[in-house]
């Protein structure tokens, strides 16, 4: 069932001389198995919106629905949504405290009360969803790279079997090779499980590469929500928000300014090179 989010609004200390409208009005779906990422520029309100998505922060104002539940209603279990919606946030080794990557990763599904079988199934499977190796279930998060131990957090959350992963900014600082090796995992865990993503990002080339829909923020707003081909047509207003479409969209828009009839909605290097070739052979 999809998330749906229904004229959202959210207000930072209300009725003081603080007050911050972060979120307003939005509207958006949510639908099971979608790899989703969310761009705006920084203070465009994506790290409160995906806040309220597992119950972190509550509305000022609208609805959230998750599997056709009113996440307000008196009765609803907000556990529940905590455990079907895992939430990384940004530098989340930051968060890493216990002793071993087993421990770590095994925490949240031993407070769930589960059976140590139970426990040690999911924490095992976790680890290798994340594609570090049982070789480390013992060693001290401390002794990890910086990757590996953004995998280990990234694994605790697994460990909870979310239906959906949300993740804030999950290559923030790392280096190139490492934020490659996380994307790809992130990418390969979405096509084998089938989870439903939401990949909260300031890189339009990373976004284009892996996302089905693209939501574009901007101060508070849901401006664009859409495949990445039909945002990134928009790509002059994007600029005007202080984003930018991947390097390829001006490329493909600069050869056809020029007289050159390729079709400019490619997004991503590889589907440049194809456009290109097949305009060339024509
Ligand atoms: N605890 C808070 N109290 C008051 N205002 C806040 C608080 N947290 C965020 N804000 C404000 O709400 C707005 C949205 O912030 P938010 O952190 O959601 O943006 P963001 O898009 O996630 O930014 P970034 O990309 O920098 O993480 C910003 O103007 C911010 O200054």
């Amino acid at each position: 069932m999809p998330i749906i989010i229904d004229k959202l609004q959210y207000v930072y200390s209300p009725q003081t001389a603080y007050e911050k409208h972060a979120l307003k009005d939005i509207n958006l779906v949510i639908n099971d198995g979608e790899f989703v990422g969310l761009i705006g520029h920084t203070g465009s309100g994506k790290s409160t919106l995906i806040q309220h998505l597992n119950g972190l922060l509550r509305s000022t104002g609208g609805k959230i629905y998750f599997n056709g539940q009113d996440i307000y209603e008196k009765d609803f279990n907000m556990k529940y949504l905590r455990s079907k919606v895992g939430l990384v946030f940004q530098y989340p080794e930051h968060q890493l405290f216990e002793t071993t990557v087993y421990k770590d990763v095994s925490f949240g599904p031993k407070n769930l009360g589960l059976d140590q079988l139970e426990v040690d199934m999911r924490t095992y499977e976790a680890i290798k969803m994340v594609g570090l190796g049982e070789d480390m279930i013992d060693a001290s998060p401390f002794e990890l790279s910086g990757g590996q131990k953004r995998r280990v957090a990234i694994a605790g959350v697994l460990a909870m079997k979310p239906e959906v992963l949300i993740l804030d900014e999950p290559t923030a600082g790392l280096d190139p090779k490492g934020r490659d090796e996380i994307l790809e995992q992130i990418n390969k865990l979405h096509k084998e499980s089938n989870i439903t993503i939401v990949l909260v990002s300031h890189s339009m080339e990373d976004v284009a590469k892996y996302a089905d829909k693209l939501i574009v923020m901007n101060k508070g707003s849901v401006v664009f929500q859409d495949t990445p081909h039909k945002v990134f047509e928009h790509y002059k207003e994007l600029e005007m928000m202080g984003l930018a479409a991947p390097q390829v969209t001006y490329v493909m828009h600069e050869l056809k300014d020029r007289g050159i009839p390729v079709k400019t909605d490619a997004t991503t290097i590889e589907e440049a090179r194809e456009e290109i070739l097949k305009c060339l052979l024509r």
